[in-house]
């Protein structure tokens, strides 16, 4: 069952090195990185902001494209190679939102805690040359042969007649009760008829004992829109759950319908499903796992044959810590996800932690899939098809998603995926959308919105003084998803004792040398490199704190050769860039604070590599993209007590602004035409003023370099790749 989410991450302690070190190369000495610099510098005003509650972390700058700032700055000189020419805007890409129309249809996929398999291009070690391992083993429980008859937990006995359904976890049949011929209870903890969960006990959510989802259950069950389970235990190979007899999924009546539902229909379910959901948040829990095949209606020929229930609680997660009231911490790990591919949230899709957001967007996604039979991301297949299922959704607008639904679907769409993670949801809100739709006599309607109905007296009592104004000004909200995708620069600076830096953008690899040798001969060394277009950006400090420097520009995305040769020389690797073109530009230095290094080159984003380094110990301490390929560079001896990865299809703004506020700090960018990744770390050795912004441009941002120097912030990190304008 669920693996809740554990904090490993945080105070992990290097152990299992590499099993093959090659002679380690010596520590280098700590490196003094804030040298004040030259004349020109002494005009500028030396500001700690720290204490001065002015761009600290807790208020931390983040600056949109701010091109229409034209102010002046005294600055070192930035070179762009290709003076003549206008810096080249970035192509703006909009992306179709067709339907997928594969008439295959996709196999479901459901997944507890899927680590997401990286496909290794190259990995290389300073130390030794590592494997990824495995995933784990299958499951073991389903031949198992299911018992006759059950007694648990001081049941009654049951015959086990028919199957009802099974799941990825566990199988549901039907229990007739033995002995009591003449009981007509229907349901109940003495029901003539109930259902039988069964779970192997060596099945993956057993491994600690009994299933997760009896834990729910007992907060959960008999609640809103939860089946009550009357009794529960072990008999045999198995753990047992008896729990209320329900009827047909959704999924069932639509595929028995011709795959086809009622616009009535959907709208009352979407009214009932709103408050169940709103009713297991109210306990503090996410399901975890909203689809269709999870809502069943009661028994058919009984009294609640139009109610709707909501099972399957395995997934289920807290979001809210019952003793401190507090919201769980927000995390990312990309190689994690839960959930059923189809009706699974992006946020999920990304590895975020749960929270109340993902229940609602995985209901829209079941809502329109019920409407229109279909969901536009259906049909891919092969191991990719998480990252692509993910992608489609976010590039499908809620327009095209909705095109065949009234207006309320657009308008739930819209409201749902705009959610922040900690965001309360407006569920009353959300159920008047649809009010619309449903006839108003509630005793006509397909669906019984009792629960939809109570919640609705429950908010108007309570806002009772609220005019309808007010309530209209809650919304709408800055579309955060589905806005237009574009490739941008993303530059990061940094707060820092006044110094020299220098930038050089558009330089064609012939112009390399040139620029480099100038800027030794001046005293700087290079701290970051990117590449736009096949050309060069360099960025070049007087503070690096290096003693020497070496680089190559190679046709490779890497360079195994030659990084070895010179990691025998002790030099490390301090900054990558790499070209659509697949060349890199590797640079390497002595005077790195880097014990040990590691490098991965892969075809999608090798999360997976990355949590097994910082296990060891290592941290990321440089990023590069060519094509649609990532490079990772991770180093012992990095400086950082902890670190962290946020990855999006966008930039990730409300990631970014969650980790600075608990004191991570970007430290390496990369991007490719479809995601931007941002490594922030914690540094064991907190500078004096923390102040980082971040822009986003279409070109180099030149002019926006020279203000940021005026305010003595200098470009710690800078990529190009996917945005969202
Ligand atoms: N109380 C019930 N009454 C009738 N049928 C039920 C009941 N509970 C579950 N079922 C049926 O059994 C199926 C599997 O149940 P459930 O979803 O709880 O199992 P699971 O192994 O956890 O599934 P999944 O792989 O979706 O997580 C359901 O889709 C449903 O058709």
């Amino acid at each position: 069952m669920p693996e809740l989410r554990s904090r490993a991450r945080r105070n992990r302690a290097p152990n299992n090195p590499d099993p093959n070190p090659i002679t380690q190369p010596q520590p280098a000495a700590a490196s003094v990185d804030d040298d004040d610099d030259e004349n020109k510098l002494s005009l500028r005003t030396l500001r700690r902001r720290r204490g001065t509650g002015q761009n600290r972390r807790g208020n931390s700058v983040y600056n949109r494209n701010n091109s229409n700032n034209k102010k002046k700055n005294d600055a070192i000189g930035g070179v762009d190679d290709r003076k003549n020419v206008r810096a080249k805007r970035s192509p703006k890409v909009i992306i179709e939102t067709r339907s997928f129309k594969s008439e295959e249809e996709e196999e479901e996929t459901r997944v507890l805690r899927q680590e997401v398999e990286e496909r290794a291009m190259d990995e290389y070690d300073s130390g030794g040359r590592s494997g990824d391992k495995g995933l784990a083993a299958e499951d073991e429980g389903s031949t198992a042969p299911i018992p006759e008859k059950v007694q648990v937990g001081g049941s009654p006995m049951y015959r086990v007649d028919r199957k009802l359904g099974k799941g990825g976890f566990g199988q549901v049949y039907v229990g007739r009760r033995i002995g009591h011929a003449s009981s007509s209870e229907r349901t109940g903890a003495g029901a003539i008829e109930v259902a039988l969960k069964f779970e192997h006990r060596s099945s993956k959510g057993c491994n600690y004992g009994p299933p997760y989802e009896w834990q729910v259950y007992g907060s959960l069950g008999g609640s809103h829109g939860v089946p009550r389970v009357h009794y529960k235990g072990r008999q045999g190979d198995y753990y047992v759950m008896v729990m209320d007899m329900l009827g047909p999924s959704l999924w069932d009546v639509w595929n028995n319908n011709s795959h086809t539902m009622s616009i009535e229909m959907v709208a009352c379910i979407a009214i009932e499903a709103i408050s169940i959901l709103e009713k297991m948040h109210s306990k503090g829990y996410v399901h975890g796992d909203v689809k269709p095949e999870n809502f069943l209606l009661g028994p058919p020929g009984t009294p609640e044959e139009k109610k709707l229930f909501l099972v399957d609680l395995g997934l289920a997660t807290k979001w809210r810590d019952n003793t401190t009231g507090l919201h769980v911490e927000y995390d990312q790990r990309p190689d994690v996800f839960r959930g059923t591919v189809r009706y699974a949230s992006v946020h999920a899709h990304l590895g975020r932690t749960g929270s109340r957001r993902d229940d609602l967007e995985s209901l829209a996604y079941t809502l329109i899939f019920l409407q229109r039979g279909r969901l536009p991301w259906q049909g891919y297949q092969g191991e990719n098809k998480g990252f692509l299922v993910c992608k489609k959704k976010m590039a499908t607008s809620p327009e095209t998603l909705c095109c065949f639904c009234p207006q309320p679907f657009r308008q739930f769409v819209e409201y749902v995926v705009n959610l922040k993670f900690d965001e309360e949801p407006n569920y009353a809100k959300y159920i008047s959308l649809f009010d619309g739709i449903v006839g108003p006599n509630p005793d006509i309607r397909p669906i019984n919105t009792d629960g939809a109905q109570k919640l609705i007296c429950q908010v108007g009592h309570k806002r009772g003084r609220l005019t309808m104004e007010e309530e209209d000004d809650e919304q709408p909200k800055k579309k955060i998803r589905m806005g237009m995708p574009a490739t941008q620069w993303i530059s990061v600076y940094n707060a820092r004792r006044p110094m020299k830096q220098r930038y050089h953008y558009n330089v064609a690899d012939v112009r390399l040398s040139q620029h480099i040798e100038k800027g030794n001969e001046d005293g700087l060394f290079i701290s970051s490199v990117a590449s736009c277009s096949n050309l060069w950006a360099l960025i070049m400090d007087a503070g690096t704190g290096f003693g020497a420097q070496v680089y190559e520009l190679s046709p490779f995305f890497l360079h195994k050769e030659w990084i070895m040769e010179q990691w025998e020389k002790n030099y490390y690797i301090s900054a990558i860039a790499g070209a659509n073109n697949g060349s890199s530009l590797v640079v390497m230095s002595k005077g790195t604070q880097y014990l040990q290094q590691s490098y991965k080159v892969s075809d999608s984003f090798p999360f997976k590599w990355i949590n097994k380094k910082w296990r060891e110990g290592f941290y990321v301490t440089a990023m590069a993209t060519a094509g649609s390929r990532w490079a990772i560079v991770m180093s012992r001896g990095a400086g950082f007590s902890d670190q962290v990865v946020e990855l999006d299809f966008l930039y990730p703004s409300e990631g970014i602004h969650r980790r600075w506020d608990n004191g991570y700090r970007i430290t390496s960018t990369a991007a490719t035409w479809d995601q931007a990744a941002f490594v922030l770390s914690v540094p064991r050795r907190k500078p004096a003023d923390e102040t980082q912004e971040t822009l986003r441009t279409s070109a180099f941002p030149s002019t926006h370099v020279k203000e940021k120097w005026a305010k003595n912030l200098y470009i710690a990190s800078i990529c190009y790749g996917r945005t969202v304008s």
